[in-house]
């Protein structure tokens, strides 16, 4: 069985607290993009196993996407050898939720190879335990988030941006981005105050703001360089994805964006994607 696993963007993503347990609550606009993993799951192997080529994902059981597996088959009461092979396109580690969405992709293949014994909501509670990310990527769509991330209401509104990541070669621990985040020095709120789900002909390129971004962006000043970049080239708005470094600029039409990447790869640092928001 083959699968694709989206990427996704936080098209603002304001911290709205600090909880007891060390997580924090959010408030945040995520959307998935077509730059995609691609999955393959074989049944009928000998013994459960995963392989993947990149350097930075882990081929034993603690990848998510074997966690997933683990996690599905002891929720269905039997197990199953099953071998995951994942081709990694989304950079690692880089704010775009490749491992939650590889997870999350696995829970509803099996899901489907099972007969749908779990319901889609079952699956996201699931997906909770392995990641704060994984049930926006069962959700599937563009989607407001807030608790941890786990709490999704659809955003209907339409994104007709063409969007092109920038993704760098260095990695950030979103664990250690959290922690070093200061609070009191956020500054999405006053941004998106007036952000409403209800607002017809809403223009998300007026509300890009990510609380995340100062504490990344003080290690690696390439991210205020790339932003600076795409917006110089015509970009609506820029911002950088989650706890980064990924950046994106949103760009109205294709031919634009098309030439910004070409342009913007040539310091042969920067790996620049070309993406579609999906739903
Ligand atoms: C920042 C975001 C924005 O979408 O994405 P990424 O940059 O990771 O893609 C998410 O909040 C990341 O979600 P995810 O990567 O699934 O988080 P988890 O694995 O559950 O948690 C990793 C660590 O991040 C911190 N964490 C995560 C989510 C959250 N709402 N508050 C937190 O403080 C916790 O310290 C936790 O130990
Ligand atoms: N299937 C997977 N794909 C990517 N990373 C994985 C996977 N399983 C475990 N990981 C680990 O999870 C960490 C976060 O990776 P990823 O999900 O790509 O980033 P982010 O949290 O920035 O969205 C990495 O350090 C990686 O080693």
């Amino acid at each position: 069985m083959e699968v694709l696993c989206p990427a996704k963007i936080n098209l603002f993503l304001h911290v709205t607290g600090r909880r007891p347990d060390g997580y924090h609550d959010l408030f945040s606009l995520m959307a998935p993009v077509s730059l995609c993993d691609r999955l393959t799951l074989r049944f009928g192997v000998p013994e459960t196993g995963l392989t993947c080529d990149h350097p930075l994902v882990p081929e034993n059981e603690t990848n998510l996407a074997w966690r997933a597996a683990d996690l599905f088959f002891t929720a269905l009461g039997q197990y199953a050898p099953v071998h995951i092979g994942i081709d990694k396109q989304i950079p690692v580690a880089a704010g775009l939720g490749g491992g939650s969405s590889n997870a999350a992709s696995v829970l509803m293949a099996l899901n489907r190879h099972y007969g749908h014994p779990f319901s889609r909501e079952h699956l996201m509670r699931m997906g909770l335990s392995l990641g704060a990310d994984v049930p926006f990527f069962i959700f599937g769509k563009p989607a407001i988030a807030t608790g941890i991330g786990e709490k999704l209401v659809p955003y209907e509104n339409v994104i007709h941006y063409h969007v092109l990541l920038i993704a760098f070669e260095f990695s950030v621990s979103t664990a250690g981005v959290y922690k070093n985040l200061n609070l009191g020095l956020t500054n999405c709120k006053k941004i998106i105050k007036s952000f409403s789900l209800k607002k017809q002909g809403f223009d998300v390129a007026h509300y890009l703001c990510n609380d995340l971004e100062t504490v990344t962006a003080s290690d690696y000043p390439d991210i205020i360089l790339a932003k600076k970049s795409l917006v110089d080239h015509g970009a609506k708005g820029a911002l950088m994805s989650g706890s980064g470094p990924t950046v994106f600029g949103l760009f109205s039409d294709a031919e634009t964006a098309e030439k910004t990447g070409r342009s913007l790869s040539q310091n042969g640092k920067w790996a620049v994607y070309l993406a579609n928001l999906i739903g």
